[in-house]
Formats: structure tokens, C-alpha cells, sequence
């Protein structure tokens, strides 16, 4: 395990580190940011301006519309989509931040609407639904709170579900076995449990490392941690990016990748969203049946791995939630989670509609 190599502050920005990093060198741990490209990187992750018309997207956007040829709304295709899973079963996977609540300056008041949460109840009812997200579980849980579903927390490194009505999630996590039963089956799958105490230890380092940065703000999520510059002038960005990048040089099992204005510290195993997915769908016995639909929707980078899973495997699609045009590996999208609501209860009617006929 390794120890706090650098006891410099990054925190002032008058520090001689701060202005070593007006010239921004490259993290060496940030893989997915380029050699001086990756402040942009840092700015693009996120795109503050809002470009869609809500309820009417692509109205008064030409370059949104546009966009929207290659990324076709889920819900002008919805047709499209259900004729393809007739017949089949549908599995629903979903992210959190972005896709089921509005994204939001402060990370723990991320909350839910009701109609939300009981729009994704009802879906739960008709079909196998996951939330995946990088939350830890009990915190995704803590928003969702439901009990009918799946919880992929930590980008998909701990999973459970589903749940039975007379549980919680604490009930499960005391299972010791991999299976449980209680109403229902109960899976627990950990990808990266030794990871833990390095986590919390580069989680105490990081608040040590970022402390005096206004507004930057570190989140343990178990098996990650996240680290937030939402709240940080864009100014400073280079010195959470530095203040990150010194704290995991000793730590080369862990790496970062990128999210909306967050830095995500993650351990380097092949996992991630899409390995989640592949984890699910084996779970419920449709690993290799060509009778299964699979729906991801979600907003974020992290999500384009499950997003690139589901191209691969041609059974199913990824939605990208997205108010500005992005490249995806998601074939179709939605603005934002009022469309996301609303793609869902088209969902359920058409699932009700189809159990009748
Ligand atoms: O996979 P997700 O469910 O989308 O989780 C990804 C990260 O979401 C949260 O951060 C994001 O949402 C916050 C609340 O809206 C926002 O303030 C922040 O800027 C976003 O990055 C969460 O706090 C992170 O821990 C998750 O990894």
C-alpha cells in the first residue's frame, strides 16, 4: 500500500507548484486526459450551456438538431425501439446522476423527485431494472429508495439485488454468502473488495491534499473516490487536477478517470458499467439469449462502457442522456430526465399494453 508521497500543498495558488502549473503538465495517473489538453478536458466534461429548447430539444438549435440524426430521441424512435423488442424480454438499466436526477452543484442533495421514483418503481415491476452508478450503493440507495431493484454502486464493482419488499440494503450487505434468500433472491458480487482500505486511506489523503481549495470537495464511494471541482473556479482546476495527481503517483493500482466535473479514482481492474451489465444480464439467466432487449440509459463517460457493450453485442441499445451533442458509443438520446421520465412511462404502458395481447 503505498503512503502520501508529497507533502507540498496545492492549495495556494501562490505556492510555487501553482505556478509550475499555469504551464499544465500531464497527470501522469489522468489516462483519459491529454498532454496539454487536458484542462480542456477538464472544461468539456461537463458542458455548462444549456442548448435544447426543454420540451421541444433541437427547437432552436440547429447544431443540436443535427445532432440528433446520428443520436435519434428515444422518444420520436420509441416505435422503433419497442417493434425491435417484441416478443423479448426487456431489461432495464439506468444511471443515477444525470439520468434520474438533475444534475445539481451540491453531490449529496442529488435527490429524486417522487414521480421519478415512482415512475422507475412501476418499470421495476414490468421488467428486470438496474441502477448503475458511481455512488457507493448505500448511498444510490439511500436517494432511490427502493427495494425492487438491482444496485450496481462504484461503477458496477458492488452489486446486489433484488431486494425483498421486508428488506434494505444494510439487511443484504450482512448476507455472507455470495446468495441469500428472502423474497427473492439475493446476489452480492464485490469486484475489488481489497481495494477498500487503500480507498478510504487516498480518500483521507485527497480532503488532507485538497483542503483550502474553495468549493473542491472528496467523495469515498467504497470502491472509488470522487473528486469534485464543480464548485471550484475554473481557474483552480489545474491545481485539483495536480492536488489528485500527486496523491496517486504512489498508488499504482489505482487510476483515475473522468466524469461530469468530477476526477474519479477507481482501482485498476477491468471493471467497470459495461462489465456490470454483462454481470446482470448472466444473473438473470440471459447471458446468451437472443430473446433479451437490454436498455442502458445513462449521462455520463462512465456510462459509455456499458453504452459500448450493448453495440457490441447488437441486442440492445444505450441512450445518452445529453442536452449538448457528445460522441457516443449510445445509439439513440434524450435531453434530459424530464424526457428520461418520460421514456420510461411509455415504456411500462407498452409493456402493459403487450401483457394483454
Ligand atoms: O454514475 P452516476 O450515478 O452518474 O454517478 C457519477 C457521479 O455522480 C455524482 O456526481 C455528479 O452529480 C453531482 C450531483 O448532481 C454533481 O454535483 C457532480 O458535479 C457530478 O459529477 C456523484 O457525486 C459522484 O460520486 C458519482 O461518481
Amino acid at each position: 500500500m503505498g503512503s502520501y508521497a508529497n507533502g507540498s500543498t496545492c492549495a495556494n495558488e501562490d505556492s510555487p507548484l501553482a505556478e509550475e502549473m499555469k504551464e499544465p503538465a500531464f497527470p501522469s495517473k489522468t489516462m483519459s486526459l491529454h498532454a496539454n489538453g487536458w484542462l480542456n478536458d477538464m472544461k468539456i466534461s461537463s458542458p455548462t450551456a444549456v442548448r435544447v429548447n426543454i420540451g421541444n430539444p433541437g427547437a432552436f438549435d440547429p447544431i443540436y438538431r443535427d445532432w440528433t440524426k446520428k443520436y435519434p430521441s428515444a422518444l420520436n424512435a420509441f416505435g422503433k425501439i419497442v417493434a425491435y423488442g417484441k416478443g423479448k424480454k426487456t431489461v432495464l438499466f439506468l444511471d443515477y446522476d444525470g439520468t434520474l436526477s438533475p444534475i445539481v452543484d451540491d453531490p449529496d442533495n442529488a435527490i429524486m423527485s417522487d414521480q421519478m421514483r415512482e415512475v422507475v418503481r412501476n418499470a421495476a415491476l414490468h421488467l428486470p431494472t438496474a441502477i448503475i452508478s458511481g455512488r457507493s450503493c448505500d448511498k444510490v440507495f439511500d436517494f432511490v429508495k427502493l427495494t425492487e431493484l438491482y444496485y450496481a454502486g462504484s461503477h458496477g464493482m458492488d452489486i446486489i439485488g433484488p431486494i425483498g419488499k421486508s428488506g434494505s440494503v444494510t439487511d443484504h450487505r450482512s448476507c455472507s454468502n455470495s446468495s441469500a434468500k428472502q423474497d427473492k433472491e439475493v446476489k452480492i458480487f464485490q469486484a475489488a473488495s481489497e481495494f477498500i482500505p487503500m480507498i478510504d486511506e487516498v480518500f483521507r489523503l485527497l480532503i488532507e491534499k485538497i483542503r483550502g481549495i474553495d468549493g473542491a470537495k472528496v467523495e469515498n464511494n467504497k470502491f472509488c473516490v470522487s473528486v469534485h471541482y464543480r464548485n471550484v473556479n475554473e481557474k483552480d482546476w489545474p491545481i485539483v487536477a495536480r492536488c489528485t495527481d500527486d496523491v496517486l503517483k504512489a498508488y499504482p493500482r489505482l487510476r483515475l478517470s473522468h466524469g461530469r466535473k468530477v476526477l474519479e479514482v477507481r482501482p485498476v481492474i477491468d471493471w467497470n458499467k459495461g462489465k456490470a451489465v454483462e454481470f446482470l444480464l448472466d444473473s438473470l439467466g440471459l447471458a446468451d439469449s437472443d430473446n433479451v432487449l437490454p436498455i442502458y440509459i445513462g449521462d455520463d463517460r462512465t456510462d459509455e462502457d456499458a453504452f459500448k457493450v450493448l453495440r457490441e453485442d447488437k441486442r440492445g441499445f444505450g441512450i445518452l442522456v445529453s442536452s449538448v451533442p457528445k460522441e457516443s458509443h449510445a445509439a439513440y438520446s434524450l435531453a434530459d430526465p424530464s424526457e428520461v421520465m418520460d421514456f420510461l412511462k411509455r415504456l411500462v404502458k407498452w409493456k402493459e399494453e403487450e401483457a394483454f395481447k
